[in-house]
Protein backbone atom coordinates (compact mmCIF):
# COMPACT_ATOMS: atom_id res chain seq x y z
CA UNK A 1 0.00 0.00 0.00
CA UNK A 2 1.05 3.26 -0.94
CA UNK A 3 0.04 6.59 -2.00
CA UNK A 4 1.87 8.34 -5.41
CA UNK A 5 1.73 11.98 -5.73
CA UNK A 6 2.72 13.32 -9.22
CA UNK A 7 5.31 16.50 -9.55
CA UNK A 8 5.06 19.55 -12.01
CA UNK A 9 7.35 16.90 -14.20
CA UNK A 10 5.42 14.19 -15.66
CA UNK A 11 6.95 10.77 -14.79
CA UNK A 12 9.02 12.30 -11.60
CA UNK A 13 6.48 11.23 -8.67
CA UNK A 14 6.25 11.32 -4.51
CA UNK A 15 6.05 8.06 -3.14
CA UNK A 16 4.46 7.55 0.37
CA UNK A 17 4.46 3.95 1.55
CA UNK A 18 1.97 2.81 4.41
CA UNK A 19 4.17 2.98 7.79
CA UNK A 20 2.35 1.17 10.71
CA UNK A 21 3.30 2.46 13.77
CA UNK A 22 2.90 0.78 17.63
CA UNK A 23 4.22 0.25 20.66
CA UNK A 24 7.47 -1.46 19.56
CA UNK A 25 8.15 1.00 16.72
CA UNK A 26 7.08 0.65 13.32
CA UNK A 27 6.44 -1.17 10.17
CA UNK A 28 6.89 -0.48 6.64
CA UNK A 29 7.12 -2.14 3.01
CA UNK A 30 9.96 0.21 1.48
CA UNK A 31 9.53 -1.24 -1.95
CA UNK A 32 7.28 -3.39 -3.39
CA UNK A 33 7.02 -4.45 -7.06
CA UNK A 34 3.53 -4.81 -7.38
CA UNK A 35 2.37 -1.99 -5.49
CA UNK A 36 4.02 0.09 -7.88
CA UNK A 37 2.94 -1.71 -10.68
CA UNK A 38 -0.74 -1.09 -9.48
CA UNK A 39 0.14 2.63 -10.17
CA UNK A 40 1.55 1.78 -13.63
CA UNK A 41 5.18 1.93 -12.88
CA UNK A 42 7.44 -1.13 -13.93
CA UNK A 43 10.83 -1.10 -13.39
CA UNK A 44 13.35 -3.96 -12.37
CA UNK A 45 15.94 -2.26 -10.27
CA UNK A 46 19.62 -4.14 -9.94
CA UNK A 47 21.70 -2.60 -7.39
CA UNK A 48 20.91 -0.78 -4.23
CA UNK A 49 22.90 2.39 -2.95
CA UNK A 50 23.34 3.96 0.25
CA UNK A 51 24.90 7.26 0.83
CA UNK A 52 26.32 8.94 4.46
CA UNK A 53 26.60 13.07 4.54
CA UNK A 54 28.45 14.22 7.72
CA UNK A 55 27.30 17.61 7.46
CA UNK A 56 24.45 19.86 6.31
CA UNK A 57 25.19 20.89 2.81
CA UNK A 58 26.91 18.09 1.17
CA UNK A 59 25.32 18.67 -2.23
CA UNK A 60 25.70 14.87 -4.60
CA UNK A 61 24.66 16.11 -8.37
CA UNK A 62 23.74 16.50 -10.63
CA UNK A 63 24.04 12.80 -11.98
CA UNK A 64 23.17 10.70 -14.37
CA UNK A 65 24.36 7.59 -16.43
CA UNK A 66 24.38 7.57 -20.25
CA UNK A 67 22.35 4.72 -22.31
CA UNK A 68 22.68 1.60 -22.39
CA UNK A 69 23.65 2.51 -18.88
CA UNK A 70 21.02 4.81 -17.88
CA UNK A 71 19.36 4.45 -14.22
CA UNK A 72 15.70 5.33 -13.10
CA UNK A 73 16.24 5.57 -8.86
CA UNK A 74 13.79 5.35 -6.08
CA UNK A 75 15.11 7.62 -3.42
CA UNK A 76 14.29 7.89 0.50
CA UNK A 77 16.36 8.55 3.34
CA UNK A 78 16.52 6.99 6.51
CA UNK A 79 18.24 8.66 8.86
CA UNK A 80 17.73 13.02 8.29
CA UNK A 81 16.80 15.09 5.47
CA UNK A 82 17.50 16.11 1.76
CA UNK A 83 16.62 18.39 -0.70
CA UNK A 84 16.02 16.22 -3.65
CA UNK A 85 15.97 17.63 -7.55
CA UNK A 86 15.37 15.85 -10.96
CA UNK A 87 16.08 17.71 -14.34
CA UNK A 88 14.99 16.86 -17.34
CA UNK A 89 18.00 16.59 -19.58
CA UNK A 90 15.99 14.73 -22.45
CA UNK A 91 17.02 16.68 -25.83
CA UNK A 92 13.30 17.55 -27.42
CA UNK A 93 11.32 17.16 -24.47
CA UNK A 94 8.67 19.91 -23.59
CA UNK A 95 10.13 20.77 -20.19
CA UNK A 96 13.77 19.94 -21.17
CA UNK A 97 15.65 22.10 -18.44
CA UNK A 98 12.67 21.74 -16.03
CA UNK A 99 13.27 20.77 -12.47
CA UNK A 100 11.84 19.61 -9.70
CA UNK A 101 12.86 19.59 -5.72
CA UNK A 102 11.35 18.36 -2.75
CA UNK A 103 12.04 17.89 0.52
CA UNK A 104 12.40 13.88 1.28
CA UNK A 105 13.09 12.65 5.34
CA UNK A 106 12.97 9.83 7.36
CA UNK A 107 10.57 11.70 9.27
CA UNK A 108 8.04 12.10 6.29
CA UNK A 109 9.16 8.92 5.02
CA UNK A 110 8.71 9.57 1.61
CA UNK A 111 9.88 8.38 -1.60
CA UNK A 112 11.01 10.29 -4.95
CA UNK A 113 11.04 8.27 -8.50
CA UNK A 114 13.48 9.39 -10.63
CA UNK A 115 12.95 8.13 -14.58
CA UNK A 116 15.54 7.63 -16.65
CA UNK A 117 16.36 10.96 -19.13
CA UNK A 118 16.47 12.89 -16.07
CA UNK A 119 19.54 13.78 -13.84
CA UNK A 120 19.45 14.04 -9.90
CA UNK A 121 21.02 15.28 -6.85
CA UNK A 122 20.38 16.54 -3.42
CA UNK A 123 21.70 18.35 -0.79
CA UNK A 124 21.74 17.21 3.04
CA UNK A 125 19.68 19.34 5.26
CA UNK A 126 20.74 17.81 8.57
CA UNK A 127 24.26 16.49 9.60
CA UNK A 128 24.46 12.64 9.37
CA UNK A 129 21.76 12.35 6.32
CA UNK A 130 21.99 8.80 5.21
CA UNK A 131 20.49 8.24 1.84
CA UNK A 132 19.23 4.97 0.56
CA UNK A 133 18.01 4.24 -3.30
CA UNK A 134 17.47 1.62 -5.60
CA UNK A 135 18.85 1.74 -9.12
CA UNK A 136 17.82 0.01 -12.66
CA UNK A 137 21.06 -0.66 -13.82
CA UNK A 138 24.77 -1.07 -12.69
CA UNK A 139 26.88 1.47 -11.89
CA UNK A 140 29.05 2.28 -14.73
CA UNK A 141 31.97 5.14 -14.61
CA UNK A 142 32.56 4.93 -18.38
CA UNK A 143 28.80 6.03 -18.61
CA UNK A 144 28.23 8.58 -15.42
CA UNK A 145 28.23 12.10 -16.09
CA UNK A 146 27.32 15.07 -13.60
CA UNK A 147 26.04 18.41 -14.51
CA UNK A 148 26.69 21.75 -12.97
CA UNK A 149 24.02 22.09 -9.75
CA UNK A 150 24.25 25.60 -9.68
CA UNK A 151 23.49 25.80 -14.01
CA UNK A 152 21.86 29.33 -14.42
CA UNK A 153 20.22 27.61 -17.59
CA UNK A 154 18.49 25.11 -15.00
CA UNK A 155 18.47 27.60 -12.26
CA UNK A 156 17.81 25.53 -9.28
CA UNK A 157 16.76 27.16 -5.96
CA UNK A 158 18.76 25.49 -3.95
CA UNK A 159 18.25 25.99 -0.29
CA UNK A 160 21.99 26.83 0.53
CA UNK A 161 24.32 29.83 -1.79
CA UNK A 162 26.74 28.27 -3.59
CA UNK A 163 29.95 29.34 -1.54
CA UNK A 164 28.23 26.80 1.48
CA UNK A 165 27.73 23.89 -0.17
CA UNK A 166 30.60 20.71 0.21
CA UNK A 167 31.04 19.44 -3.26
CA UNK A 168 33.53 16.34 -4.67
CA UNK A 169 36.07 17.61 -7.51
CA UNK A 170 33.96 15.59 -9.76
CA UNK A 171 30.86 18.25 -9.59
CA UNK A 172 33.17 21.13 -8.73
CA UNK A 173 34.03 20.30 -12.11
CA UNK A 174 31.00 19.61 -13.90
CA UNK A 175 29.47 20.65 -17.22
CA UNK A 176 27.07 23.09 -17.86
CA UNK A 177 23.17 21.39 -19.34
CA UNK A 178 24.18 23.16 -22.76
CA UNK A 179 27.64 20.96 -22.88
CA UNK A 180 26.39 18.17 -21.85
CA UNK A 181 26.09 14.57 -23.43
CA UNK A 182 21.74 14.28 -23.08
CA UNK A 183 19.00 11.91 -23.65
CA UNK A 184 16.20 11.39 -26.35
CA UNK A 185 13.16 12.51 -25.56
CA UNK A 186 11.65 8.65 -26.78
CA UNK A 187 14.35 6.70 -24.26
C1 LIG B 1 27.48 5.97 -7.71
C2 LIG B 1 28.50 4.87 -7.38
C3 LIG B 1 29.75 5.21 -6.91
N1 LIG B 1 30.67 4.26 -6.64
C4 LIG B 1 31.99 4.67 -6.12
C5 LIG B 1 32.78 5.58 -7.06
C6 LIG B 1 33.50 6.52 -6.13
O1 LIG B 1 34.75 6.00 -5.77
C7 LIG B 1 32.64 6.58 -4.87
C8 LIG B 1 31.81 7.85 -4.75
O2 LIG B 1 31.11 8.03 -5.97
P1 LIG B 1 30.37 9.39 -6.33
O3 LIG B 1 31.23 10.53 -5.96
O4 LIG B 1 29.89 9.30 -7.75
O5 LIG B 1 29.12 9.32 -5.32
P2 LIG B 1 27.86 10.30 -5.25
O6 LIG B 1 28.32 11.69 -5.54
O7 LIG B 1 27.15 10.04 -4.00
O8 LIG B 1 27.01 9.81 -6.50
C9 LIG B 1 25.64 9.57 -6.42
O9 LIG B 1 24.97 10.82 -6.39
C10 LIG B 1 23.56 10.77 -6.42
C11 LIG B 1 23.03 12.19 -6.49
C12 LIG B 1 23.01 9.88 -7.48
O10 LIG B 1 21.98 10.15 -8.11
C13 LIG B 1 23.73 8.59 -7.65
O11 LIG B 1 23.28 7.91 -8.83
C14 LIG B 1 25.21 8.74 -7.66
O12 LIG B 1 25.61 9.42 -8.85
O13 LIG B 1 31.77 5.43 -4.94
C15 LIG B 1 30.40 2.93 -6.82
O14 LIG B 1 31.26 2.03 -6.57
N2 LIG B 1 29.15 2.56 -7.27
C16 LIG B 1 28.18 3.51 -7.57
O15 LIG B 1 27.05 3.12 -7.97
Amino acid sequence: MLDLKPTSLEGVVEIVPRKFDDERGFFSETYSAQALAEHGVDLVFRQDNHSYSEVSGVLRGLHYQLQPRAQAKLVRVVRGRIFDVAVDIRRGSPTLGKWVGLEISAEKWNQLLVPVGFAHGFVTLEPATEVVYKVTDYYSPEHDRSIRFDDPQIGIAWPFTADMVQLSPKDRDALPLAAADLFDFDT
